[in-house]
């Protein structure tokens, strides 16, 4: 680390003027005098103000508007020294209550200790003429609290750690955010603060931390259990946490023990035996779970009276979509009529989707209020066409919002102000995880109606549980699956050949007709440029599909045929540099203006405003894909679907590339047409369940490009991960 410090090139000069800061997290972007020249330096700098002497460790970047501009990593701050130095610095307003007639007089008074008296014996300060005691003890204030974030500052460039954390450091621990850091340097592993938690430990051992310590131990079973809610995990096995905490400290495993006591009498976790397992939770995830038992439970119990004339009204809906049920169709509709939840499974093209509108139609004749849903904006938005209505995502339904003091989701619908709806119908069940299913129950008044509808055999929620399969196992809860495919749907290949896979066949790769073909390339480079080239030329030319209505597919994002490969060749093909195009890099990629990207984590406090201004909200979520529109030197402007969001230079974290994505990030979205490339992949990605998610998000066309033995590689393996989840147990005794 410190050669690299040595190795990067270094800037040192005095800071003429700031041309913009963001307060929030300290992005800074500031002129910097270096003697012979001035020059542009950008970086996380915060506090920091004209008249300071910097050094800086960074690289130098070509930005497409700005020109050369320094990107600082590393950032020392030097206190002003000799008379000019300090006056500039004490004139600039970088003093909350000292301005420049002020700054004259402190200097001609102090000297070049004005910065000495300030911090160490503000009662000097009232000697000077119109500084009264109060007037003194402010500007001495607003000076510490400067120097506490030069000292964090410095802290984190000695511990190597990025600057950017000093604000969100400050914001929530205050003058003591040094302290809190120095006794518990875990808590930067928190949410709000994002450091590794390797990185974390590795600090809290630099500084001290004996191996064997409490609060290490502690710290290492807490992200085990996190981290493992992101693996689907609703809980783990004690003596799983034990061996994993054990590996990840080099712990004893008694120590550990002892620590779960420790833990368990906090209230920090949850220790239960259930599914013949000695089950660890985190508290959230467990209360979740267990309400999600309690409730469905209750519901699949009980029994509603359907209406007297349900034959005359099931007659008339069929009259209206202008089809004759088949007999798992009625049943399902009926059983909506007589049930308080049920769940309507079913592969492609098996008419969940005429179903799920029957039911609609015959709960708005039975008079009952209902609202759509489903997990992503997508979905949502595909589910709204389908049904010519109103559907939301369930974070929107449930008006959620994000509590910048705990990082935790607020729901404001909830068992306090519940759902002014008499039935919920939600899709794509499979995507959703257990803190939404129990964020959506407690919003259900008491005599609410649900109906859960997905296929299970789609790849499972990213968040912990695996809720709609273990609905579906626990046999508790009425069910209706749908097995018989529709004539019409059964002309399609992509619906035949997903449903065989679906059964461990492997499609017939030869036929190549109607709207499934496969490519064989053996190599990842011919594969790479095929897709190119299909999303080039032969798909818009022979088709007449454009290019932005394809989805490229990768099962994983590194190798020969990843996400990372594939989206730079597709941004060189789809759309290359251009000096009207504005740029930005960040990491190994360069934003580009133009560039299909894709929002990869939930954000419930980014602010959008719709096209032309009609309307504007907050939050876009993980899988949320879009265009860059402008790229200028403060922030990037994407598009998403005709809600526009702007990203400053600190936000790009939350931006990826999305020419390619990967299968697991294309759940619940369908697209024109799925190019699928199928070279090679770790075992554990290359499965039937990727395959046959990628099969089903396409409507009008499907591709494979590869190799045929990868193809029949991923048919054959059926491997679902082992999901730890409680639910299953607990509704066979709710
Ligand atoms: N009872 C029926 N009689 C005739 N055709 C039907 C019937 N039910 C559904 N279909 C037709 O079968 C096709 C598939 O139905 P639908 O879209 O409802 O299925 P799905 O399970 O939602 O499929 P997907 O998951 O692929 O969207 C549609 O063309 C639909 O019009």
């Amino acid at each position: 680390m410190d050669q690299e410090r040595t190795e990067k090139p270094v800037l040192e000069g005095t800071v003429s003027s700031i041309i913009f800061q963001n307060e929030g997290n300290g992005y800074t972007i500031l002129r910097l005098d270096a003697g012979e020249e001035e020059m542009t330096v950008v970086g996380s700098m915060p506090g920091v103000s004209p008249g300071e002497y910097l050094t800086v460790r960074g690289e130098w970047v070509r930005h497409a508007t700005y020109g050369t501009q320094f990107r600082a990593d590393v950032v020392e701050r030097r206190l002003p020294q000799g008379l000019k130095e300090v006056y500039h610095y004490l004139a600039s307003g970088a003093v909350k209550g000292v301005g420049k007639a002020t700054a004259r007089l402190l200097v001609e008074e102090f000297g070049e200790e004005a910065l000495t008296v300030i911090e160490e014996e503000p009662d000097k300060l009232t000697r000077i003429r119109g500084i009264s005691p109060k007037r003194a003890r402010t500007i001495s204030n607003a000076f510490r609290q400067q120097m506490g974030m030069r000292r964090m500052m410095e802290f984190l460039n000695q511990h190597q750690l990025p600057l950017e954390l000093a604000m969100p450091l400050y914001r929530n621990y205050g003058d003591v955010a040094l302290e809190a850091v120095r006794s518990n340097p875990y808590l930067l592993s928190g949410w709000e603060f994002g450091v590794d938690f390797s990185q974390a430990d590795a600090l809290a051992l630099e500084l001290g931390v004996e191996g064997e310590a409490p609060l290490r131990r502690e710290a290492g079973l807490l992200f085990e259990l996190d981290h493992n809610l992101n693996n689907g995990h609703s809980f783990l096995p004690a003596g799983k946490l034990a061996a994993a905490t054990g590996q990840l400290l080099s712990v004893d495993g008694e120590l550990l023990e002892e620590s779960l006591d420790t833990l368990e009498r906090r209230g920090e976790i949850v220790r239960e035996e259930i599914a013949g397992e000695q089950a660890v939770y985190l508290p959230q995830i467990y209360e979740a779970e267990v309400y999600i038992a309690q409730r469905i439970g209750e519901m699949s119990r009980s029994q509603l009276l359907p209406p007297d004339d349900l034959d005359k009204l099931l007659k008339n809906i069929q009259r209206r979509q202008g089809i004759t049920y088949a007999p798992q169709q009625r049943q399902a509709v009926e059983q909506a009529a007589e049930r308080q939840v049920m769940l309507l499974t079913g592969g492609p093209g098996t008419g969940k989707t005429t179903c799920l509108r029957g039911v609609l139609a015959l709960f708005e004749a039975m008079g009952l209020e209902t609202a759509l849903a489903a997990p992503t904006g997508r979905a949502a938005k595909r589910l709204g066409e389908l049904c010519s209505t109103e559907a939301s995502t369930i974070h929107r339904l449930l008006e959620t919002g994000f509590d910048p003091h705990t990082g935790q989701l607020v729901f404001t619908r909830n068992e306090y102000d519940p759902l002014d709806v008499d039935a919920v119908i939600v899709d794509e069940v499979s995507m959703v995880d257990v803190p939404l299913m129990a964020a959506l129950l407690s919003a259900l008044r008491d005599d609410c109606r649900l109906v859960l509808v997905g296929d299970p055999d789609q790849l499972p929620s990213v968040g912990p549980g695996n809720l709609f399969s273990d609905l579906i196992r626990s046999q508790v809860v009425p069910t209706v699956r749908l097995t018989e495919i529709f004539r019409q749907a059964a002309q399609s290949a992509i619906v035949r050949n997903a449903h065989q896979v679906n059964q461990g066949i492997l499609p017939d790769l030869r036929e190549n007709r109607g709207d499934f073909f496969f490519l064989r390339r053996r190599d990842a480079q011919s594969a790479a440029e095929t897709i190119v080239d299909l999303c080039r030329r032969r798909l818009p030319e022979n088709m007449g599909i454009p290019a932005d209505q394809i989805q490229v597919l990768s099962p994983t994002r590194r190798r020969g045929t990843g996400t990372g490969v594939l989206n730079q060749a597709l941004q060189a093909a789809l759309n290359p540099p251009d000096e009207k195009k504005g740029e930005r890099r960040f990491g190994d990629w360069i934003f580009r203006a133009g560039d299909r990207v894709m929002q990869v984590k939930n954000n419930y406090d980014i602010l959008w405003r719709e096209d032309g201004d009609t309307d504007s909200g907050m939050g876009m979520f993980n899988g949320d894909i879009g265009v860059i529109r402008e790229v200028d030197r403060e922030c990037i402007t994407v598009d998403f679907d005709g809600k526009v969001v702007e990203y400053s230079p600190d936000m790009l974290g939350e931006l990826e590339p999305a020419f390619a994505v990967t299968v697991h990030k294309a759940q619940g979205s369908e697209y024109r047409a799925v190019i699928l490339a199928a070279l090679d992949g770790a075992p554990m990605l290359m499965t039937r369940g990727v395959l046959y998610t990628a099969i089903t998000r396409a409507k009008e066309l499907f591709i494979v490009v590869g190799d045929d033995q990868a193809v029949e590689r991923m048919v054959v393996n059926n491997r679902q991960t082992r999901r730890y989840s409680g639910l299953r147990a607990r509704l066979l005794f709710s």
